[in-house]
């Protein structure tokens, strides 16, 4: 993610620019291979004419009579069953029929029962489960002609010749050789009398869309796979455990993750639970990593750290191939160190459990879409695999991407981990070299404290708790000590730096910060305003040249007021950053606030709790309300996240005419087999529609068919452990934040020592914009404000309220993701960790 942050890092700061040396490969001609080019916009609308005016709605019943058929294959992973739903969901909106396969190609190829004709309430309560419901499996008939032959018999017998496949290369591989032989096959069929003349007119291509679900984030072209953040989930919660335990006993644990071919899970895990030392396919250790683990281990031991974690990837090996396992690295810590270790294998564990929040949402997005693209299709469109780029769903050629992932995992196998970095895209590099900085970032020797002269910067949390707030200051400090700066840490916000209440903060301060929730530091609301001559004075009296406030719309709102009086103040020119930290995910120059996941995760939770309670007891409507303040991010995205049945939000307007047709809705829905109902509202959707009001409205609109009750979610929402998504973002803006602040002080400062900050740009707001972090003034973002409700003007996610509305039987116009025209991603050969 911090690939394109490098970008800004000066040339002066030594350490980033050793790993810039080392991060730069030689270009290979030799794989800019034509899979890998970019589709001109004319290749594209030739390819692909149906999507080439995306800009079209997408509406009810625009496919009416045409079959689909939707199936899982291959690995199982968490998601699978999200994108099920939404595919069945989105198919039955179109006017096609959906049919589910079950037990994958095998299904396909044995026919009979295991074509199942799906109904609305066929993927009913699925959204959170784990694995698959209708059954994954590896099949060899399939990988014969013949037995391709048999599943191409069982399709057309049921007119179909759409596919959306749910699974990993192997599968998209098999889909598309089965594509490319359809016509033969139906010859076959046609020559030896089982389909009818008539069929082989009809069915003349076989549309292929894929969908990519595997835990090990191992296919080229997304930025994620549909399981890969659960499986993070378990790891972090086991680490989680691991780690009271571990301290309790000052023990090395030695923890194994799953990833066969990939280290992105060993990599995400490294990032976000302060690991030692950590192992993945792609970066084999030096040849004298033995030495080097020890002697790391044996520093950190004395230097009081009670608590050392090692990650293993299962595909780890050295430079020469030779495997690393759990167990070798167990014995170098035995006959170097003389300590005994643990080791934890977390296998399939991996794999199972709830459903991350992260996986429904892009299982619902990516599902829908696969839909959309299948039935789109045309004689001349190319197969396409769905994925998310810059956090939009796009679709890429199907070959290309497969093609790339092999290219992936032959260069892993032959030694080009380069190459294969570079295959895996700038979503992976820019996390392995975050990996990278943490684990080389160390405490600063004394010459390096000398030379140039330390600044001092200051860290203050402003507005409400959100999960990941400890974990960005953990690296932020981290970061600015490596850099040789000085940092005070600021009690209690604004209220503790007026009181003078600031401390230096050490290396070892910040131990174990990274998976704590809550803000250690203490924080308020209150802002600046008023009290401008008491903060400039103790910006005075600690000489602090620099600022990060982390927080949300109060961090935003006192750097920005800080900036405005420094005409009048000389102790606020100085470089200011703002982290966005908050829950409601409300502020604008960031997709993503730190604590936003944490807390959608929360509710999430329990939406599921509350669906389960007391089954089969009495058909229930619960009315849930959430927190977000004006910003409706939280209900839509936990609607969404538990498959509910509406979202009510300050940003969509909406009356009691409109409540009475999402009644009826619900009405028709608890008819059939439907027993519970999860409605949920944004604590500030209207004054006036409270959720008690919801509650009466429902009841009675319901003729006593169900009772209504209503669930105010509170502070649960704040989490009290952020997700691995949380602690990630968290980390690596605390990285980039504390690059940012010295560029801009080394910048600003004069000749006589003074600093002097007073272009716009000494004072950013961070923010995740796709897959990158980018500054955006604080002066430029108070354009995109809507002071008045604490909102940006945009915000990203408002376009997935018609797809919530259409898995959730309302009518909507769907519009596609993005507009952009389909293409292949680069490699950024460039930029490449090895
Ligand atoms: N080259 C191929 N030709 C035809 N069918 C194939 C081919 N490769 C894979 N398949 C079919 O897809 C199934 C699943 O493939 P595979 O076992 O490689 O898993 P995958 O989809 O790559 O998932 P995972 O990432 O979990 O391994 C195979 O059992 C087979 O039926
Ligand atoms: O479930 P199986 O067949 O043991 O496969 C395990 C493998 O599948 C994955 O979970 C997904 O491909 C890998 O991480 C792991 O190596």
């Amino acid at each position: 993610m911090i690939s394109q942050l490098l970008g800004f890092i000066p040339r002066k700061c030594l350490q980033f620019e050793l790993i810039r040396k080392e991060i730069t490969i030689i270009a290979k001609k030799s794989f800019e291979t034509k899979t890998l080019q970019k589709l001109t916009d004319e290749e594209y609308i030739e390819l692909n004419p149906a999507i080439a005016s995306k800009m079209s709605k997408i509406s009810r019943n625009l496919y009416k009579g045409q079959s689909v058929a939707i199936f899982t294959s291959g690995g199982d992973s968490c998601g699978m069953n999200g994108a099920l739903r939404a595919s069945v969901r989105m198919a039955i909106y179109l006017g096609s029929q959906p049919y589910m396969i079950r037990e994958g190609y095998q299904g396909m190829v044995e026919g009979g029962e295991h074509f199942v004709k799906a109904k609305w309430s066929s993927v009913s309560s699925i959204i959170h489960l784990g694995g698959t419901i209708i059954g994954s499996a590896r099949c060899a008939e399939f990988m014969q002609r013949e037995g391709r032959k048999k599943a191409a018999f069982n399709l057309v017998q049921r007119d179909i010749n759409r596919l959306v496949v749910i699974g990993g290369d192997g599968s998209l591989t098999g889909a598309n050789i089965f594509r490319q032989e359809w016509s033969g096959l139906l010859d076959e069929l046609l020559a030896e009398g089982k389909i009818t003349t008539q069929q082989r007119e009809k069915y003349v291509d076989l549309h292929v869309v894929g969908v990519v679900g595997s835990i090990d984030n191992d296919f080229c072209g997304t930025d994620l796979t549909i399981g890969a953040n659960t499986a993070l989930h378990r790891i972090t919660e086991a680490i989680d455990s691991i780690a009271s335990t571990a301290y309790s006993h000052k023990r090395i644990f030695i923890l194994e993750v799953m990833g066969r071919r990939c280290g992105f899970l060993a990599m995400i895990t490294g990032i976000i639970s302060e690991a030692d030392y950590v192992f993945c396919p792609e970066a084999p250790p030096p040849m004298d990593w033995h030495d080097r683990l020890c002697e790391k281990l044996q520093k950190e031991g004395e230097g009081g750290q009670r608590l050392h974690i090692i990650i293993v990837a299962e595909g780890a090996s050295d430079l020469n191939g030779e495997p690393i396992t759990v167990e070798i690295v167990k014995k170098v810590i035995l006959d170097k160190l003389k300590r005994e270790s643990r080791i934890t294998v977390l296998g399939h564990v991996q794999r199972g459990g709830a459903t991350s929040a992260y996986d429904r949402i892009l299982a619902c997005r990516m599902g829908a879409e696969a839909v959309v693209a299948v039935l789109e299709a045309t004689g001349n469109t190319t197969p396409v695999v769905v994925v998310l780029t810059n956090n939009q769903i796009e679709r890429i050629p199907l070959m290309g991407a497969v093609e790339r992932t092999q290219a992936a995992n032959e260069a892993l196998k032959s030694g080009d981990w380069a190459k294969a970095i570079a295959l895996r895209g700038v979503f992976f590099q820019g996390n392995m070299m975050a990996l990278k900085l943490l684990s080389r970032a160390k405490p600063p020797t004394k010459e390096q404290c000398c030379v140039p002269p330390p600044f001092n910067i200051a860290v203050m949390h402003v507005g409400s708790p959100a999960c990941g707030i400890n974990a960005a200051t953990r690296s932020l400090v981290r970061t600015i000590i490596y850099n040789g700066d000085r940092i005070f840490g600021v009690s209690n916000g604004l209220v503790g730096l007026i009181a003078g209440q600031l401390k230096p903060l050490a290396w070892s301060d910040v131990i174990g910060w990274c998976s704590q929730g809550g803000a250690f530091l203490g924080m308020n609301r209150i802002t600046p305003e008023g009290k401008y001559p008491e903060i400039a004075r103790r910006l005075r009296e600690f000489n602090i040249q620099g600022l990060v406030v982390i927080g949300g719309f109060e961090a935003y709102r006192t750097v920005l007021s800080l900036t405005t009086e420094r005409g009048s103040y000389q102790e606020f020119c100085i470089p200011m950053a703002v982290i966005p930290s908050t829950i409601s995910n409300n502020m604008p120059g960031t997709e993503y606030t730190i604590g936003a996941d944490t807390s959608l995760n929360e509710i999430t939770k329990i939406c599921d709790l509350i669906r389960d309670s007391a089954r089969g007891y009495k058909k229930r409507v619960f009315i849930i309300e959430t927190m977000g303040g004006f910003c409706g991010y939280l209900a839509t995205m936990a609607a969404m996240a538990a498959g509910a049945d509406s979202a009510y939000i300050f940003e969509e307007k909406f009356n009691v005419r409109d409540m009475q047709r999402d009644c009826a809705n619900m009405v028709a829905k608890m008819s059939d087999v439907i027993e519970r109902g999860l409605v949920l509202r944004c604590e500030g959707a209207n004054k006036n529609y409270t959720a008690d009001f919801m509650q009466r409205l429902y009841e009675e609109e319901s003729n006593g068919l169900f009772s209504c009750r209503t669930c105010i979610l509170g502070h649960a929402q704040q989490g009290g452990k952020p997700t691995p998504f949380d602690r990630c973002i968290a980390t690596e803006m605390g990285i980039a934040c504390g690059q940012f602040i010295h560029e801009q002080m080394v910048k600003s400062l004069q000749t006589d020592g003074t600093m002097l900050a007073v272009t716009k740009h000494s004072a950013c707001m961070l923010g995740m914009i796709g897959p990158e972090y980018k500054y955006t003034s604080v002066e430029d973002l108070s354009h995109q404000t809507e002071f008045q409700y604490r909102t940006p003007k945009n915000q990203w996610w408002m376009k997935l309220r018609p797809l919530l509305r259409i898995l959730s039987t309302h009518d909507s116009a769907y519009t596609t993701d993005n507009k952009a025209p389909v293409h292949q991603q680069p490699v950024d050969i460039n930029c490449t960790v090895n």
